[in-house]
């Protein structure tokens, strides 16, 4: 699965609801495996579009929240094997996709990955939190997660936040493939049981809290004090270009 959508793959609803489909097809053809990247040449995503969340519309943000819960549900907890090939900069909602696969390909150069939701006033939700413990070292994430550390590519390998560095997109999609042939002699029912035994503490909890989490994104984002932040926020991005 590609994202393409210039010039960030930031996650808007519409990406999200064409992610949330392609995972519900990969599923139903009975695909052994995916392999998520980005058609960016220096971006796998830039994480939540920042536009969906500022001065929204209610019923709009309602279903990006949802829907970003749902291809969360659907990748996190997937019963085929899922790679990503991250060809660019992975910051919060991008860090979290790649969480959500099993395994991580990370191309060498000036990358960074990462949860910075707090460096910009935001509290991340539990489940962004537990995608993270479920990948490295719960004293890593508390640290990671505090100070919103964005990690380079050697950093993300040696916290184990990525399993491999590749050169170049190639040759990441192959070490991606190499992963996946790990499992061409284990019986698949049983790996699949196994991955989702290991995610379901973390699936159960939003399942369980998922309106709750919806209640807090909305009063997040229409939060004043949020809002400015936002528009702040928006402004130094653009600043900088
Ligand atoms: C107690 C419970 C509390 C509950 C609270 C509930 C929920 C809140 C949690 C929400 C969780 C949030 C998750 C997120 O994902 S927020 C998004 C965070 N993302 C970022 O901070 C990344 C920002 N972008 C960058 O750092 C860079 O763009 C880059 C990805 C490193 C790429 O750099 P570069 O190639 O140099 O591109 P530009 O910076 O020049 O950007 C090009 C244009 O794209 C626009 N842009 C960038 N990122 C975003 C984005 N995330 N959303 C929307 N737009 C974005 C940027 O403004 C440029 O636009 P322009 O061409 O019009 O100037």
């Amino acid at each position: 699965m590609t994202l393409q959508r210039p010039p960030v793959n930031s996650l808007n609803l519409d990406l999200l609801k064409e992610m949330s489909k392609s995972l519900d097809e990969i599923a139903k053809n009975k695909s052994k495996a995916m392999i998520l990247t980005s058609a960016s040449p220096k971006v796998f995503s830039a994480g939540l579009d920042i536009m969906e969340m500022y001065k929204p519309d209610l019923k709009r943000v309602e279903e990006f929240w949802t829907t970003l819960q749902e291809v969360w549900f659907k990748l996190f907890g997937s019963n085929f094997i899922t790679a990503a090939a991250i060809n660019g900069h992975a910051p919060a909602g991008g860090c979290l996709l790649a969480m959500s696969c099993e395994y991580r390909v990370m191309t060498g150069g000036n990358f960074s990955i990462g949860l910075n939701e707090t460096a910009l006033g935001i509290v991340a939700p539990n489940w962004f939190m537990d995608t993270m413990t479920n990948t490295i070292p719960v004293r890593e994430a508390e640290y990671a997660l505090t100070t919103a550390r964005m990690f380079n590519v050697e950093e993300a390998l040696k916290v184990g936040l990525i399993d491999e560095v590749a050169t170049d997109k190639d040759d990441a999609i192959a070490k991606c493939k190499g992963f996946i042939g790990k499992f061409d002699r284990i019986p698949a029912l049983a790996r699949s049981i196994t991955k989702l035994k290991m995610r379901q503490a973390a699936i159960k909890r939003l399942q369980d809290g998922r309106r709750e989490d919806l209640n807090e994104f909305l009063q997040f984002v229409q939060n004043p004090k949020i809002q400015k932040s936002l528009e702040m926020y928006i402004q130094s991005l653009k600043k900088k270009a």
